[in-house]
């Protein structure tokens, strides 16, 4: 299969984006991006010490403006993109627009397991004293982003695979 566009992952985080990502960008032989990794590049310090040291609102305009140049300099690829991000400055219109959003509807009780193996690099999950509030904390957050993942033309739903993501967009080149 070859694929035209660009290929966005998106969704929570702990969802597979970058592992799924960096698994499909290798079988589709397109290059493969980290959103996350680029603005740990262009800021030359860590997102623990970006949201730490700036805030939260500061992380999410260097994100809009790195995901912009990235688009522009890369126009075929395969993007993991943060959790957050289609939820700011309009960055849902722009990766609509500019190549194929995936949304990986990971169920919560999947992502917490996922996501309490690593915590402490999470800026906005290590101040969460415990259990019952990190599962909250997840549930509100989905809640919030849902309308924006679901704009997704391409969906994934419970623990998605390579595999099943190969068939989502064979299905998607080949109907139209
Ligand atoms: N399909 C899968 N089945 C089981 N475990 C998975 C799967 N995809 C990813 N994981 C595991 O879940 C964790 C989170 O995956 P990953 O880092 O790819 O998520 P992400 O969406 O990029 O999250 P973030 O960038 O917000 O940390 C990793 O430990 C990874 O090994
Ligand atoms: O869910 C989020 O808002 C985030 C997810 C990560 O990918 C990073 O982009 C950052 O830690 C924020
Ligand atoms: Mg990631």
């Amino acid at each position: 299969m070859i694929a035209d566009d660009s290929l966005y992952l998106i969704g929570m985080p702990g969802a597979g984006k970058t592992t799924l990502g960096l698994a499909l960008a290798t079988r589709l032989e397109m290059p493969f991006r980290d959103l996350d990794e680029e603005i740990v590049a262009h800021e030359k310090r860590s997102i623990l010490e970006i949201f730490a040291t700036d805030g939260q609102d500061y992380f999410r305009e260097v994100e809009a403006a790195v995901l912009r140049t990235l688009i522009t300099s890369q126009p075929r690829m395969v993007l993991a993109t943060g959790g957050g991000t289609p939820c700011f400055h309009q960055n849902m219109d722009l990766l609509l627009a500019t190549g194929i959003p995936l949304y990986l509807a990971v169920p919560v009780p999947e992502l917490l397991q996922r996501l309490r193996r690593n915590l402490s690099r999470r800026p906005l999950l290590t101040d969460i004293p415990d259990e019952k509030a990190l599962t909250a904390h997840i549930s509100e957050t989905l809640a919030l982003r849902q309308r924006f993942y679901d704009r997704a033309p391409l969906r994934c739903e419970g623990i998605c695979t390579v595999e099943a993501i190969w068939h989502l967009l064979h299905t998607y080149y080949t109907t139209g």
